[in-house]
């Protein structure tokens, strides 16, 4: 049987710390091609492309400093000649990418591939609404599109601390192969059919991230940070139960993809982090964007926009006054410390 071959596509912080884990397990699993293209987004570090940088000190030192990438990672930066002949895809872009990627990528893809997505956001659907990127990523490359989500900050991830994550796939035997593909000793996956929820969680907890870090902003407390997150999960079942898979489980949000990524961005994320300097500098996101995280992309605020545009489409606004909140702050409707007003009267407690 020939070999999988596999292509990363992405490269900032997480793209390169799930480079490190691909990269070293293709070296021992005879299964997968003992070498990965990771399409890299060229950019000029320091006077040198970071293509040519990553290849010649296997090191992403503008996404990821002090960790040593595999020899079987190779930079390109050139998108199909990235996917040439792939096999298994692995998406790991900022979702606001996604669909520019995908259109470039579009009928240039075998269609025996099946493609993963680590991407926490959605795309905006035409005619409004919001749609599952590993949709999008389907709709354009005509494959089947799994997710990976969990609590997984990514430079925690590169040093190899322990942690789990949650593979969503419809197919067993898929399921499998990513498996064997993503874990290791210190990154545990668990898989489960129950695909749509997985991916609703990992971009709906970005929104809950930012009233976690507007709390920690306000100097508010453990109790109120821990009332935001668990409010927040209760508007992430919700928002399933309303919009997705009637046939979810409950028992999803107890994986990594659901309560542990909450606890971990709400903790230690960029979201969080942002949103706490929003409410003590008084700037604004897309400058602190910009001055606090070195060209890395936040996903909160846009994510509840576009969540909030679509409750108020379809006039369930009122259900969701966590996610509204947030939205409303993070375009400066209302103050910050108008958070704890807007929950007070929360449906949890009526
Ligand atoms: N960083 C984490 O800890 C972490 C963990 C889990 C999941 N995620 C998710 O992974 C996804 C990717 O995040 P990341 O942290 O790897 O990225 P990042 O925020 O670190 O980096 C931004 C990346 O976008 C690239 N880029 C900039 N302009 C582009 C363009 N026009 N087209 C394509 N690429 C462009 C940059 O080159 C860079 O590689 C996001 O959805 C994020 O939510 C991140
Ligand atoms: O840094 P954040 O807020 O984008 O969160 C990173 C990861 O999604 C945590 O699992």
């Amino acid at each position: 049987m020939s070999k999988l071959r596999v292509s990363i596509i992405g490269s900032g912080n997480w793209g390169s710390a799930i480079a490190k884990i691909v990269g070293k397990n293709v070296e021992k699993l005879s299964q997968f091609e003992n070498r990965v293209n990771m399409y890299v987004y060229e950019e000029m570090v320091n006077g040198k492309k970071l293509s040519e940088i990553i290849n010649e000190t296997h090191e992403n030192v503008k996404y990821l400093p002090n960790h040593k990438l595999p020899t079987t990672i190779i930079a390109v930066p050139d998108l199909l000649k990235a996917v040439e002949d792939a096999d298994i895809l692995i998406f790991v872009i900022p979702h606001q990418f996604v669909k520019n990627v995908g259109n470039q990528l579009a009928g240039k893809i075998k269609n025996t591939a099946i493609a993963l997505s680590l991407i926490k956001g959605f795309d905006i659907a035409e005619g409004g609404g919001i749609e599952l990127i590993s949709n999008v990523i389907t709709k354009h490359l005509q494959i089947p599109c799994s997710v990976l989500m969990g609590a997984n900050l990514a430079n925690e991830v590169a040093d190899e601390k322990f942690c789990e994550t949650t593979i969503g796939c419809h197919n067993p035997k898929t399921s499998l192969i990513l498996k064997e593909l993503i874990q290791t000793p210190n990154f545990r996956v668990v898989t489960t059919e129950d695909v749509e929820t997985v991916e609703v969680c990992g971009a709906l907890k970005n929104i809950v991230a930012c009233g976690a870090g507007f709390s920690d902003g306000l100097d508010l407390g453990d109790n109120t940070k821990a009332a935001i997150i668990r409010l927040g999960l209760m508007e992430m079942i919700k928002f399933v139960e309303v919009f997705y898979d009637k046939n979810h489980k409950l028992s999803t949000f107890f994986e990594s993809c659901g309560i542990a990524d909450l606890v971990t961005t709400c903790y230690g994320g960029r979201n969080r982090k942002c949103s706490e300097a929003f409410v003590r500098t008084g700037r604004n996101f897309d400058e602190l964007e910009k001055e606090m995280l070195n060209g890395q992309r936040l996903q909160g605020p846009e994510t509840a926009a576009e969540v909030y545009h679509m409750l108020k489409c379809k006039n369930m606004e009122e259900k969701f006054p966590l996610f509204r909140a947030i939205h409303r702050i993070c375009i400066g409707e209302i103050k910050p410390k108008d958070l704890i007003d807007c929950i007070r009267q929360h449906p949890e407690h009526m």
